[in-house]
């Protein structure tokens, strides 16, 4: 008997036991740091000379972990690999597949903060958010467990008499599963156990700045009991590795978690039919956001100016859902914006390790490029009220950065900066502050701050964003509880963490037999 789904909870750093804690497991982790990681192929471990290097982004010369790259032809030998092996998984028991993500679940949970330091090291994440990131996975396994257990059997449908009808879903076949860097082990555990629960095989291709927190779930899995072939690890180059697979015939679907511009690549390519193919290769895309937080004039002004400041820097902007524009009314908008600008200036930046800063490094020197670059558009586009500094000397950090008075068709105010940029508009009233937030192509977070209840049921029809939040921030989606994903250009809203999620990696068969 399983017990009832609840999320896992997250850890108090303020107590000084759970921060000792979190001190050794860093240790351990700092020991660990270096070495060399294999691709998994079919169980075996395999050696490539070219290696992806993954360093710390707070700390340039810290390598995390030296991981063979895959190339084509091992790209090739790990489909065949899990197109074999599906003959048998397909029909494996949900139950002992749902037991292999409680079991993986339960590992996670003993060495939870020794995965929380490997975060906060490959992926720069201050100790907060990489505990919710470790959180988020182990829920992410915990829930998916038990939504196979729940459609196993299928949907009732109706018989009649002398004919008895049953609906219920079957695998798919090979899944290639693409993942981001930001949420490094959270996306990518629960895109991969989704794929794996539904009796599906797969290929996993983890992001290149943070491969080895990928292996290290990969032994997790071995541990909990996962057989040979069922998930193939194949780090590698996205152009080269990812087309390869994006294309190939075997290929029957595709999880892909990332930006518009590859999850649009994917798209395309997934859909063009290959010699050989025969079927329609299922896509499940979730892509970037442009999300918006609106400020009422009646409101609690001192809960907008916390949530827009902690959805726009929390890890940095690097979260699709983060905050990047605030749109205010204008009666109420010069006291948002002051009351921003003063708890901007009062969050630290620094070497994640040290628990005392807010802020980390953003991944790499092309996402510190690019938001500097974004930094001096806002320059043009509209005034610069805090921040607006980078250095990146050591690791890459960026100041938490304000731009007020942006015009809301401005670049800064529409394209995806991914980083910790938010910029401030006016609007007259609020139909026009819902109009401005819907006036991008993306479509994933919003938030609305209001004590006005008519406001609030004309945003829940005209806010056209697939999670929108009330009197609150509009990052921090929790699985089975705010299931996540977008409209537009956002993606396919295949919603994880929700009920209809596993859904996507399967397909219904509906048999009907005369008694
Ligand atoms: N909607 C969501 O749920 C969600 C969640 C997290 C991140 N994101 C988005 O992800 C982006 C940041 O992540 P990123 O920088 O890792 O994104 P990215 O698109 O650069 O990379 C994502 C993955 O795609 C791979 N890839 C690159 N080129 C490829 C190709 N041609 N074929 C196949 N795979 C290829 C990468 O190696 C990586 O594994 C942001 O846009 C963010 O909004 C969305
Ligand atoms: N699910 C996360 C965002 C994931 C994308 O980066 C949130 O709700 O903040």
């Amino acid at each position: 008997m399983v017990v009832a789904y609840k999320h896992e909870p997250f850890t108090d750093f303020t107590v000084e036991e759970n921060r000792q804690e979190m001190v050794k497991a860093l240790e351990k982790v700092e020991k660990d740091l270096g070495k060399e990681y294999p691709l998994i192929i079919g169980g075996e471990r395999i050696t490539t000379e070219e290696k992806i290097i993954s360093v710390n982004p707070a700390n340039k010369d810290e390598v995390i972990g030296y991981v063979s790259k895959a190339n084509q032809e091992l790209a090739e030998k790990a489909m065949q690999t899990a197109d074999e092996t599906f003959a048998s998984w397909r029909k494996s028991d949900p139950k002992f597949r749902a037991d292999l993500l409680f079991r993986a679940a339960a590992i996670i949970r003993r060495r939870k903060h020794e995965f929380t330091a490997h975060l906060v090291k490959e992926g720069g994440k201050p100790w907060k958010e990489a505990d919710a990131d470790t959180a988020e996975a182990i829920d992410f396994l915990e829930y998916y467990g038990r939504q196979m257990l729940t459609l196993k059997d299928g949907i009732k449908i109706n018989s009649r008499p002398i004919e008895h009808n049953q609906f219920h879903y079957i695998p798919l076949g090979v899944g290639v599963v693409i993942s981001p860097w930001n949420f490094l082990f959270a996306i990518m555990a629960g895109t991969t156990a989704a794929a794996m629960v539904t009796g599906n095989t797969v290929l996993l291709k983890p992001a290149s700045a943070t491969p080895v927190i990928a292996y290290k779930f990969m032994e997790v899995l071995e541990e909990a009991g996962l057989p040979a072939g069922v998930i193939n690890f194949i780090p590698g180059s996205g152009k080269d590795v990812g087309d390869y697979l994006v294309d190939h015939p075997r290929t029957r679907f595709v999880s892909f978690t990332g930006s518009r511009e590859v999850g649009t690549r994917i798209f395309e390519r997934a859909a063009v039919v290959h010699e050989g193919q025969k079927w329609l290769k299922r896509t499940i895309i979730e892509m970037g956001g442009k999300d918006t937080i609106v400020v009422d004039r009646e409101a609690d002004l001192e809960l907008a100016a916390q949530s827009i400041v902690q959805s726009a820097f929390g890890f940095s902007g690097q979260k699709c859902s983060a905050c990047s524009r605030a749109v205010i009314h204008e009666d109420v908008y010069e006291e948002v914006k002051t009351r921003v600008v003063e708890l901007t200036e009062a969050l630290t930046v620094g070497d994640p390790v040290d628990y005392t800063n807010y802020m980390g490094p953003v991944i790499d020197q092309a996402a510190y490029d690019k938001i500097m670059g974004y930094i001096d558009i806002g320059k043009q586009e509209g005034e610069l009220i805090a921040g607006g500094e980078g250095d990146d000397s050591k690791g890459w950090f960026i100041k938490p950065t304000v731009f007020a008075d942006v015009d809301s068709k401005g670049r800064i105010m529409q394209e995806e900066i991914f980083g910790p940029v938010v910029g401030l508009t006016q609007a007259k009233d609020f139909t026009e502050a819902i109009e401005i937030a819907n006036n991008t192509e993306y479509g994933l977070t919003g938030a609305v701050i209001t004590n006005n209840r008519a406001h609030l049921e004309q945003a829940r029809e005209d806010f056209h964003v697939g999670n929108l939040y009330f009197n609150r921030g509009c990052t921090a989606a929790i699985v089975g509880y705010q299931p996540f994903g977008g409209f537009n250009m956002s993606g396919t809203d295949s919603k994880a963490g929700g009920p209809d999620y596993l859904i996507h990696h399967m397909q219904g068969k509906t048999t009907s037999e005369m008694f």
